[in-house]
């Protein structure tokens, strides 16, 4: 398979220093050659060029969202790097960063498939708007955006209009959800499956019951967002804001195994590293890890 590597050197979606260094850090600690060993092709696109704005200036007037200029024009460019890749029939792996890219990496992927689906592997659901996000920090927001909601800098980048349906939209392992957030989920009936539904119905069942509506739908092609703070607390201390009661590695690997068993994903996004708040690499090793696992069943 080919893959095209997109690194995304972003930190203005959560407003804190270090997951800039993200790119470069999974890059050092090797993984090209990681994704090499499972006999792919890889082009590495380097990193989008991220402007810099001086942190006095991440409010402009009229603004609400932190950095909105800088995050609408690095995503536009995420786009269509997206999109180029997937018309050469290339895997894009973009690597953060930030999960503002989201909305990016979503934008070009939805812009390709005729159906798009995604799925959102996260401790948070990334949909707020800036009316109801409490840290006016755009990587609380992506989903949100490409589901058509918020600014509308946001709901109309790349292309006019919403990326993804609801009915197609799966967030999974969320645990700290905010309060705007729990009542858009539900008024746009969207496929949340919580921590704590999980854990009443078994992991293996809700993964069971997102296949089985993936395979009843006219989804062509699914984008899969992997926030690495989906992982327990303790396994990953580089990441911005970590929750407890996630999942551990075994977990992590058991949907990912399942999800590319369904041969839909075509694209995907690992995000949230940030590797001056790591110990020991800890974090950072574990991405590797879990690369070399998404590789070698992909
Ligand atoms: N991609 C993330 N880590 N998002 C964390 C979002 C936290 C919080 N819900 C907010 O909107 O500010
Ligand atoms: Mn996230
Ligand atoms: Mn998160």
């Amino acid at each position: 398979m080919d893959i095209s590597l997109i690194g995304v050197p972003i930190m203005y979606g959560c407003d804190r220093q270090g997951a800039q260094y993200g790119p470069d850090k999974l890059r050092q600690k090797g993984i090209i050659e990681t994704i090499k060993k499972h006999e792919n092709n890889i082009y590495d696109l380097g990193n989008l060029y991220i402007p810099y704005i001086p942190e006095m200036d991440k409010l402009t007037f009229h603004d609400t969202i932190k950095y909105l200029k800088p995050i609408v024009y690095i995503n536009t460019n995420l786009a269509h790097c997206v999109y180029s890749a997937l018309t050469s029939n290339s895997f894009p792996l973009v690597i953060g960063g930030d999960h503002s890219l989201g909305l990016g990496s979503i934008s070009g992927s939805s812009k390709f498939h005729k159906e798009l689906g995604v799925i959102w592997i996260d401790a948070h659901g990334d949909i707020n708007t800036h009316e109801t996000s409490p840290s006016k920090n755009a990587h609380g927001m992506p989903l949100g955006a490409a589901l058509g909601k918020g600014d509308s800098s946001l709901v109309n980048l790349y292309f006019y209009g919403t990326k993804v349906k609801p009915e197609n939209t799966f967030i999974i392992g969320a645990r700290d959800l905010d309060e705007g957030e729990i009542k858009l989920a539900k008024e746009l009936e969207l496929n949340l499956y919580t921590m704590d539904t999980i854990k009443k119905s078994g992991l293996k069942s809700i993964i069971e019951d997102v296949i089985d509506k993936i395979k009843n739908s006219n989804i062509d092609g699914i984008h899969l967002s992997f926030d690495i703070d989906v992982l327990d607390k303790s396994l990953v201390p580089g990441t911005g804001t970590p929750v407890k009661n996630g999942f551990n590695i075994e977990e992590a690997k058991m949907i990912l195994k399942s999800l590319l068993d369904t041969k839909m994903i075509k694209s995907m996004d690992l995000v949230e590293l940030n590797p001056l708040l790591d110990e020991n690499d800890t974090t950072s090793n574990l991405c590797i890890e879990l690369v070399d696992f998404i590789f070698e069943h992909i």
